[in-house]
């Protein structure tokens, strides 16, 4: 069976504040994979991330992604799910009312409140604030959100910040289905445990550039 490509990038290069960053990296990522980017703080890791969300432009390059450069507009992020920095919460919203929102603006949601609050342990703290959760909980609503809303393909910048061990071998298998289902994940990583469970292809920035490991 071929292989559907669904992230291509060729030669990119970013310099941030007049340093080099990315200085010629290539990628390729098909349906259905997972591919975990490592490497060291400050290597680049985040603003590649942010080039493949349209979140950033390249100084050089290209990049595609489902067929066409990424964009930082509706019709690219109803097919494309981000989870990075922490999002800005709503005050006045329990943690329930933020997945209910999440449900509420997608016609096609990829499980229901009641499932995501489940799968990703907020049950107990289902009627809190955000502000109210700890550090862990809130990166656990921040991926719930992220993987309630449909999409095709899933950026996430360190998605185990602050999450226990036991919670990462779950996520872990919340990232296998979801690429299983036809999903696609690139993710930035600190965590070799991470990158092993959800039997990622590993992908080493260094020196600017990107080398597939396994
Ligand atoms: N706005 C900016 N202006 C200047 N330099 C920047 C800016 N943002 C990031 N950098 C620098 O660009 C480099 C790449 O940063 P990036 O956040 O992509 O690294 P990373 O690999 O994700 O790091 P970490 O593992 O610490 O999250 C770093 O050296 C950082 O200091």
């Amino acid at each position: 069976m071929v292989s559907e490509t669904i992230i291509v990038a060729r030669a990119v290069e970013v310099a941030l504040g007049g340093n080099p960053v990315l200085q010629g990296v290539d990628l390729d990522v098909a349906r259905g994979e997972i591919v975990a980017v490592t490497g060291p703080n400050g290597v680049g890791k985040s603003t590649l991330l942010r080039c493949l969300a349209g979140l950033r432009t390249a100084d050089a390059g290209e990049i595609a992604v489902l067929g066409g450069p990424p964009r930082d507009e509706p019709a690219f992020w109803r097919d494309v799910a981000q989870a990075g920095d922490e999002p800005a919460w709503y005050p006045g919203l329990t943690v329930r009312e933020h997945l209910e929102l999440m449900g509420a603006v997608h016609s096609a949601p990829r499980m229901t409140v009641g499932a995501a609050l489940a799968a990703f342990g907020l049950e107990p703290r289902a009627d809190a604030a955000p502000f109210a959760l700890s550090t862990g909980q809130r990166q656990r609503l921040t991926l719930a959100m992220t993987l309630l809303r449909p999409s095709r393909v899933l950026l996430l910048d360190e998605p185990e910040r602050g999450l226990d061990t036991e919670f990462r071998e779950r996520l872990a298998a919340i990232l296998r289905d979801y690429a299983a289902g036809g999903g696609t994940v690139v993710m930035a990583t600190h965590d070799p445990g991470l990158a092993e469970a959800v039997r990622s292809r590993r992908v080493v920035l260094a020196d600017g550039r990107a080398r597939s490991t396994v």
